[in-house]
């Protein structure tokens, strides 16, 4: 595990754009994991900012994203596939159809949970899988549980993830109360994964992740069996490392 402190957040987010950059120079065909939520934001502006200065081209990537949420349609401004238009793909030259977000809509969710599995696993492995943290120790939308799931699966948020996420949507709008997500099983096959962390009230989760025992209580502790995890954090969510 290759844990990397920044003193500011644009450092941070030229980083882990760096990385997504250089693994696409490398293999302009390179399978793209991406996260949603308030910390790629900043990684996605620099990622359509190297696109803009012509350092980058998405032209052939494919992506998958990690979750959606259940009942949201793709245009419901707190959609996962809105937020992904509106951050990162309306303004780089991926190909839409080579975009994957899992279904939100789906009139079967079991079976859009298969076709979504089925989809990366025709796409080979990922290249990269970007990943933010819950309070609570979420990857994804994989929620603390006694056992986890492997594939894509539909799972009910926990009330701190809700609460968490509630800032996004406006007043009186509920969050919704279920998610699809990609499962840990597919999470931990990507090629390199990397974990952006920001924030002082991420610190305790980050050290419990990190340098706490793997256990399904905190999912992201998980990812220290991966042999390519690459971690970025800011100063404050760092702040408890050892
Ligand atoms: N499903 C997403 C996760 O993929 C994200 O990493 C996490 C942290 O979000 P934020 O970056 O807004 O703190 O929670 C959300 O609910």
């Amino acid at each position: 595990m290759n844990i990397i402190t920044f003193d500011s957040e644009a450092k941070l987010n030229e980083a882990a754009a760096r990385i997504i950059t250089g693994i696409v120079q490398t293999n302009p065909s390179a399978v793209l994991g991406l996260a949603t939520g308030g910390t790629p934001v900043g990684i996605y502006k620099q990622l359509v900012h190297d696109y803009n200065e012509g350092l980058v081209s998405f032209k052939k990537v494919t992506t998958f994203n990690l979750d959606e949420y259940v009942g949201l349609a793709p245009d419901h401004h707190q959609s996962y596939s809105y937020y992904m238009r509106e951050n990162l793909f309306n303004h780089v030259d991926v190909d839409a159809s080579r975009t994957n977000i899992p279904s939100g809509l789906a009139s079967d969710l079991v079976e859009e949970c298969s076709r979504y599995d089925q989809l990366i696993q025709a796409a080979g492995r990922i290249d990269i899988q970007l990943l933010g943290l819950g309070h609570n120790g979420h990857i994804g939308f994989n929620e603390p549980e006694e056992e986890l799931s492997s594939g894509t699966h539909v799972v009910e948020l926990a009330e701190e993830t809700k609460q968490a996420n509630a800032r996004f949507f406006s007043e009186g709008e509920q969050v919704p109360s279920q998610a699809i997500t990609m499962g840990v099983g597919t999470i931990l096959k990507a090629k390199t994964l990397l974990l952006v962390v920001k924030g002082k009230d991420k610190a305790e989760i980050v050290k419990r992740a990190l340098t706490g025992p793997i256990t399904t209580d905190v999912p992201a502790s998980l990812l220290q069996t991966h042999p390519q995890l690459t971690v970025l954090v800011d100063q404050a969510a760092g702040s408890l490392l050892p």
